[in-house]
């Protein structure tokens, strides 16, 4: 079967400004996909370059195995899109946008209505239907632009930040239905600035900085690259402790301060038996047991060093 996506050495430059320098990218069918990156690494760039907004100036890019420029309407028709920022004919009722954008993919007008009705009960808007998009609150805009992107039962379905500026029940409620989306066999391509969303519900993450591809894992994958922390409270304060980095050389330091011990090592989890192990064998008596545990977040800092050399905002004066 094609990949939903399949990109070979993409490239974009905007006069001087590279925006994609090279990105080779598969995105399997059925997939739930994150796609990380600072501001500016490229993510919209290459978004645009697949729904037709921006042409490439190097490489390919095929979804479902269509060529997004020489076959534009077949790769076109597959993608449903919940762009980041909204774009909606702001004037008529809802359930009418949904029936027009249907209509233009060539969706009888029996079968768009009935597309309408159903795509907005799903996002959770259809007592809305007769509103103006102008009128909905800020939550139910980014619900509407959720149900415009699946009016045509696309096969690949991208969300650029769709949970931008929402609050926390309405970004569970989104994730669900993603969720359910993706169970149903729709591949998503999401990108997101709350790490957290893509640690939770994304297969696999690309990370991409300045253009290009630096990773490709699944956040378990790219966590295990992090360290975390063990932290032992003991009864007494130590003299001396097993010498743990000699032991396992997934440990990288350890710190005593007072009663508390700290053993800083990657896969923290696995390690942490053998070092409670170690101590209570070297008669320590442990009084407790803490694994601070890298997030994806924190290796995500790691890999694009985000902020390094970014001014600190000034504080306006009152
Ligand atoms: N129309 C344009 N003209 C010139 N430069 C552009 C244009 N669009 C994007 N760029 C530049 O291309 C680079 C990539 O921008 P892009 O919007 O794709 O990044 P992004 O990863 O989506 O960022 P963000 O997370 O801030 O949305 C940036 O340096 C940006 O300034």
């Amino acid at each position: 079967m094609d990949a939903a996506l399949e990109l070979r050495d993409l490239r974009k430059s905007y006069g001087d400004v590279q925006a994609l320098d090279g990105v080779d990218l598969t995105v399997p069918s059925g997939s739930f996909f994150g796609l990380l990156g600072p501001n500016g690494a490229g993510k919209t760039t290459l978004i645009k370059i697949l729904v037709g907004l921006v042409r490439k100036t190097g490489g390919e890019a095929r979804v479902f195995g269509h060529d997004v420029e020489t076959e534009y309407r077949a790769a076109r028709d597959r993608i449903g899109l919940a762009p980041q920022e909204f774009n909606v004919d702001q004037f008529f009722p809802i359930r009418e946008v949904l029936e027009h954008k249907a209509g233009y993919h060539g969706v009888p007008l029996e079968r768009a209505r009935d597309r309408a009705d159903e795509v907005l009960k799903r996002v959770g808007i259809y007592d809305k239907r007769d509103t103006r998009f102008d009128w909905l609150s800020g939550g139910m805009k980014r619900r509407f632009v959720l149900a415009r992107a699946l009016i045509t039962e696309p096969d690949l379905l991208i969300l650029d930040e769709p949970t931008a500026g929402v609050d926390v029940q309405l970004r569970h409620e989104l994730w669900e239905t993603i969720v359910d989306l993706n169970r149903r066999g729709t591949t998503i391509l999401l990108t997101t600035h709350y790490i957290e969303e893509a640690e939770r519900l994304c297969d696999e993450v690309a990370i991409l900085d300045s253009g290009r591809v630096l990773d490709v894992a699944s956040p378990e994958e790219l966590m295990r690259r992090g360290t975390d922390d063990v932290v032992v409270k003991l009864r007494d304060e130590p003299t001396a402790v097993p010498d743990f980095a000699a032991l396992d050389d997934r440990v990288e330091s350890v710190e005593i301060d007072g009663v508390r011990l700290v053993v800083t090592a990657r896969q923290g989890g696995l390690v942490a038996p053998d070092i409670v192990r170690r101590l209570d064998e070297a008669g320590h008596e442990i009084v407790d047991l803490e694994i601070q545990r890298t997030s994806l977040e924190e290796v995500f800092m790691e890999m694009t060093r985000a902020g390094e050399g970014r001014a600190t905002p000034e504080v306006a004066s009152q």
